[in-house]
């Protein structure tokens, strides 16, 4: 009987928030105060990284910079301070625990306070197929794109529990939700980082630990640089066009500060992941060969074999 009224319950509840989160679609819930927020944003030197900090900035957040590249984050920090805000930079190497622990303690020590947000921005891709990648490369996107995850979550985790207030937020990719050819590394880093978050999100759940939020973003390609000459099929590109920048990290915030669980940049890439679910392999491969998303990552290796070639940064 129990069992049964359990049942119901539970059902209710699913069709309760299917409803509310087909509403909230068009009638977007308030959005949350972050001001006074001290957020950690890891890869802050980089495209979006960068332009997270000066979202975060205009929300009245101050904002703790993470980046092994020193010259590029004080760049961030430098507009950060231009348009008023506040901004404490450190050199960190997301991939090696020591350095993690030891730069949370210093901020602590330095600012005298926890951060509350905290975004896993950091990412990398080798930019080569599997049989001509070095061992080194492969382990560096493992290192950064999940291993970092643990590290930070580990150092910042415990006092959001404390004080049961934060948010972890972790910027994925549709590439942890659905695959595609030569980019072992970065897919498999980036399905590891998809079900740590999720894991970690029900962990938060189970404990009814209320006031920790979890973000997970996916978002398809970005025009930061980071994949340069990723391509699919023209006709189909009219549909799908590579992300603005600014315009990725504005969704990015706008299901942040919901408290949104997850959100696939742009809405259109929760088809392929549904397909992936529900049709035969055979079926996603057709339809990845019509719209050219089979090889769409050849002119990318491409690219980064001429970078190396011409004797610049060999991987992104
Ligand atoms: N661009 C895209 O198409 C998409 C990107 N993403 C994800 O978004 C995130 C940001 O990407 P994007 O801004 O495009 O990439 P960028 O390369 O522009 O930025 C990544 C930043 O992370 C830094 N970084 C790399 N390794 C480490 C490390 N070990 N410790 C600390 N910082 C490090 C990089 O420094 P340095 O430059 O010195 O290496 C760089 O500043 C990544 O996680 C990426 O996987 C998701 C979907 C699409
Ligand atoms: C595979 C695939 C597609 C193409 C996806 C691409 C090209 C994704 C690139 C993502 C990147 C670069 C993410 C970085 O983190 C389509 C057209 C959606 C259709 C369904 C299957």
């Amino acid at each position: 009987m129990i069992f049964l009224m359990d049942l119901q319950m539970m059902l209710l509840d699913v069709i309760y928030f299917i409803l509310r989160n087909s509403l909230q679609v068009i009638l977007r819930p308030r959005t949350k105060p972050i001001d006074g927020e001290l957020v950690l944003i890891t890869g802050s030197g980089g495209g979006l990284g960068r332009l997270f900090a000066q979202e975060f900035t205009k929300h009245g957040a101050e904002v703790v910079l993470w980046d092994i590249d020193s010259n590029s984050n004080e760049q961030t920090a430098k507009l950060v301070r231009e348009m008023g805000g506040k901004a404490y930079t450190y050199t960190v190497d997301v991939t090696s625990r020591e350095d993690v622990y030891r730069n949370a303690e210093l901020m602590r020590k330095d600012l005298g306070r926890d951060v509350t947000i905290l975004v896993n921005n950091a990412g990398v891709v080798a930019g080569k197929r599997i049989l001509d990648c070095p061992d080194e490369l492969i382990e560096r996107t493992m290192k950064v794109n999940c291993h970092a995850l643990f590290w930070t979550v580990k150092a910042f985790l415990p006092q959001m529990k404390a004080q049961n207030h934060g948010h972890i937020v972790t910027i994925a990719s549709v590439l942890g939700l659905f695959s595609t050819a030569c980019v072992e590394d970065y897919c498999a880093s980036k399905f590891a980082a998809v079900d740590f978050h999720e894991s970690l999100a029900h962990e938060l759940l189970a404990e009814e630990v209320e006031g920790v939020k979890t973000t997970l973003v996916c978002p398809y390609i970005v025009d930061t640089g980071m994949f340069e000459g990723c391509k699919i099929r023209e006709e189909v590109e009219l549909l799908l066009p590579p992300l603005e920048p600014q315009y990725c990290v504005e969704q990015a915030m706008n299901a942040i500060l919901v408290n949104q669980p997850l959100v696939c940049i742009p809405r259109l890439t929760y088809l392929p992941v549904l397909f992936r679910a529900l049709l035969p392999w055979e079926s996603n491969v057709t339809a990845y060969r019509f719209m050219g998303s089979d090889k769409c990552m050849y002119p990318f290796i491409e690219t980064t074999k001429k970078q190396v070639t011409n004797g610049s940064v060999a991987v992104a």
